[in-house]
């Protein structure tokens, strides 16, 4: 057998996915039965200092050779790097995204891409420009259980499907009025692109075009008509926000919630039932578990006599690291458009990432909800703060 296909990563961002992600990145691929490639943490960067980069690479039990920078502007002039994952808050991703392309860098970016469509197809322009390798990291996606369901519905198995209903949705209701983030946090701030829209609502996004889009043959792909309500918090953010999606030509409707109000799933323990409801004429498919790391398929059909199949998908872990949280997937994937030299992955396209990202901003804008200029821009600044870090 051949060795497998090394990747040399470089984190931008020390937060909480940072971290998340970065111990996937460590556990051994055999773990998950992968062994045509493998990751290697190469650097880490952080805008706050070099000491908080070195500090995470100790926390996340990366080797002593990973490298730390005190900026983002220096992890991507590394010319030993393959490919950088930006891990920033949203407002962030499309100055920091553009950094690295423009320094010739391919580039795994975090949920949402970006806070406009239009930032999003100046991405994909350069990359494409620039023949690089761009990839927004909607993990779910590459689960085995996603790709479970999008082969039985293209399978036939619940025959057409005409709808779709998605929630992600975390209860986080106060007393007076308040929801349980302070102000300044990225879930809520305006500042950093914050609203329940950008950050949970691209997962019941994914499962509405991952079920009425994505499985559709090329050709008959089509953008959705926006029917949205939202509710906005003080701060500017929205925080209950609802999504009619017509699919004219297939006569299908996608219904994709998410809250900050209200909980998809009240205990954590699935007694709500499913977050996710595939429906189709002969039978429907139940996704659950939350909207971005689902755990067990239910499939009804009208031939199984009201009985579900009831299919698990357990998220593989390391035991020699005692860790596996999922995101290992989307990485393997990466890792093998860069070694195949695909410059975008057929599971999330770049021209699905702008669809859905122009139903995020015809819903913002029927909702009124609206970002300063700083992060909204497209026009890429090497010296914008969201890159120097200078808060
Ligand atoms: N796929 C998934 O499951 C998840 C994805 N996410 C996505 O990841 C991104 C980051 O989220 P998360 O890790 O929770 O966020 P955190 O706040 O935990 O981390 C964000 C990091 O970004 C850097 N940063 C740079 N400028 C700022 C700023 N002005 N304010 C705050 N942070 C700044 C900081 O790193 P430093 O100081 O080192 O530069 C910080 O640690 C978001 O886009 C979110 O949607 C989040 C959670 C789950
Ligand atoms: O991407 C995410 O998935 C998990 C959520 O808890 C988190 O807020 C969100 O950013």
């Amino acid at each position: 057998m051949s060795s497998p296909y090394t990747v040399r990563w470089g984190i931008l961002a020390t937060g909480w996915i940072a971290e998340t992600f970065t111990k996937d990145l460590l556990t051994n691929p055999a773990s998950r039965d992968v062994h045509d490639v493998r990751h290697e943490v190469f650097a880490v960067s952080s805008s706050s200092s070099k000491d908080r980069a070195a500090e995470f690479i100790k926390k996340v039990d990366a080797p002593s050779s990973t490298k730390a920078y005190g900026s983002y502007h220096e992890l991507v002039a590394d010319p030993d790097i393959d490919i950088i994952y930006v891990a920033t808050p949203h407002s962030h991703h499309f100055q920091n995204a553009m950094l690295a392309l423009d320094a010739g860098k391919n580039v795994l970016c975090e949920k949402s891409l970006t806070v406009t469509a239009a930032q999003t197809r100046k991405l994909i322009e350069t990359a494409r420009s620039k023949n690089l390798f761009f990839m927004e990291a909607v993990w779910t996606r590459y689960f085995p259980l996603s790709i479970k369901v999008r082969e039985l519905i293209t399978s036939g198995a619940i025959g057409n499907v005409y709808r779709t209903i998605a929630d992600l949705s975390v209860g986080r209701d106060a007393p007076e009025g308040k929801i349980d983030f302070p102000d300044e946090n990225r879930m809520v701030n305006a500042d950093l692109a914050g609203g329940a829209l950008l950050d949970l609502g691209i997962y019941a996004l994914t499962w509405v075009f991952q079920s009425l889009y994505h499985t559709q043959p090329e050709a008959e792909k089509e953008a959705p008509n926006v029917l949205a309500a939202i509710n906005k918090y003080h701060t500017g953010a929205d925080e209950t926000t609802s999504i009619i999606l017509q699919f004219p030509k297939h006569k299908s409707h996608g219904i994709a919630l998410t809250s900050l109000r209200v909980a998809s799933e009240p205990d954590n323990k699935d007694t709500a039932g499913a977050s996710i409801r595939i429906q189709g004429g002969r039978g429907e498919i139940q996704v659950i578990g939350p909207a971005y790391r689902p755990h067990q398929l239910r499939v009804i059909t009208k031939e199984s006599d009201g009985k579900a199949e009831v299919i698990d998908f357990a998220i593989p872990k390391d035991k020699e690291r005692d860790w596996g949280h999922g995101m290992f997937w989307e990485a393997d994937e990466a890792a093998r458009c860069l070694r195949d030299g695909q410059k975008e992955s057929k599971t999330l396209p770049w021209s699905e990432s702008i669809v859905i990202m122009e139903v995020m901003d015809e819903t913002l804008k029927q909702g009124g909800v609206t970002y300063p200029e700083l992060i909204s821009t497209d026009v890429f600044d090497p010296q914008s703060p969201l890159n120097t870090g200078k808060r």
